[in-house]
């Protein structure tokens, strides 16, 4: 059941979408559907940092330390890690698109377009031969190691249910083909971790990367959160589920092209080494992230990879132990 609204006032507004500047003087798009929801999108990092519903709430988490200070990826909202993840190759962590300034596409034309259902924004990261040289000055000795053509298009849409859409689209326009990972390191905002559980990956093998990234296969019936976790779960399925008991919010996720998902939360210890998150934030924040890391792709000349990420949020009245657990999935069928 979705959180009633007048329907009236709904037909009076139209989604928008607009450029403006954020409190730093970063390029920020603003998205806004009709029922009141709103998503914020840097140009730096083509990073999703905000999305709220028609309440004003936060859906997304934002560390209170995050810094928009490049290099340093902002913390929080919905990092891109391209066209590495983690250390699992030469580049930096989790590659440097998350820390590159995306510009919008002028390809689709307009790339702020509004129809009646929805606001959209088109973003692009590239790096052709012209402009290698440029880009190679800004980045660091690391990045330099990953140094192919290639066009990074992301499509953020606020849908007319609030719903959030990352369409991701990958194109090698080198003479050589490439390999790369990705994921859309999202980070959900929670009530309380131990609160939470997340229904879908039951069952499934995961690397854990606690553990050297072995493999173990998931015995639950679904996760719930008493530690750190940091893991990726293999050919995870189209659809997961995060479960807020205490807000009676779920939320939905439904991915397509990413074969694999990452869940992690950095509990205490780590939490506390951040710089950029505050000690007790660890509690109100879940990453659950898409992501292509097992089997990373590659694309020969001219070829492309697209990958989806749809989140919406569905409001209901039971709490723990009304619902069978396997079920929710399930119930959330018309999710399209
Ligand atoms: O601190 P970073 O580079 O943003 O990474 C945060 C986390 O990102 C997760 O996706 C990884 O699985 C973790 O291992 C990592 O710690």
């Amino acid at each position: 059941m979705s959180v009633p609204v007048n329907d009236d006032a709904v037909a009076e507004k139209k989604p928008s979408v607009e450029l403006n500047k954020d409190s730093n003087g970063f390029d920020v798009v603003i998205l806004k559907d009709r029922r009141g929801f709103s998503a914020q999108v840097h140009l730096y990092g083509g990073q999703v940092t905000s999305w709220k519903n028609e309440r004003g709430e936060e859906l997304l988490f934002m560390s209170s330390k995050a810094l928009f200070k490049p290099p340093k990826a902002i913390r929080g909202g919905i990092p891109i890690c391209f066209p590495q993840f983690s250390n699992l190759g030469l580049i930096e962590q989790h590659g440097f698109a998350r820390n590159s300034f995306w510009s919008i596409d002028p390809d689709p034309s307009p790339p702020l377009a509004t129809s009646d259902d929805q606001a959209v924004v088109d973003l692009i990261l590239k790096l052709g031969d012209e402009d290698k040289t440029k880009l190679d000055k800004t980045k660091t000795d690391k990045a330099k190691a990953w140094n192919f053509s290639f066009e990074f298009r992301l499509r953020v849409t606020l849908g007319p249910h609030g719903e959030l859409g990352l369409t991701a689209r990958v194109r090698n326009v080198d003479t050589k083909p490439f390999t790369f990972m990705v994921a859309l390191h999202t980070y959900f905002s929670v009530s309380d971790i131990s609160e939470v559980r997340v229904e879908g990956l039951e069952t499934l093998d995961y690397l854990d990367n606690l553990q050297n990234r072995e493999r173990f296969t998931e015995q639950g019936d679904a996760l719930t959160f008493e530690s750190e976790v940091d893991r990726i779960y293999l050919n995870a399925p189209t659809k997961i589920a995060i479960i807020d008991h205490e807000l009676k919010r779920t939320f939905v996720l439904k991915k397509d092209g990413f074969s694999d998902a990452v869940v992690w939360n950095p509990w205490e210890r780590k939490a506390k080494a951040m710089v950029d998150l505050a000690d007790d934030e660890y509690k109100h924040m879940l990453c659950v992230e898409p992501a292509v890391i097992e089997k990373p792709i590659t694309l020969k000349p001219g070829e492309e990879w697209k990958g989806r990420h749809k989140i919406s949020t569905v409001y209901s009245s039971y709490h723990s132990g009304q619902l069978d657990p396997m079920k929710v999935l399930e119930s959330l069928g018309s999710f399209g």
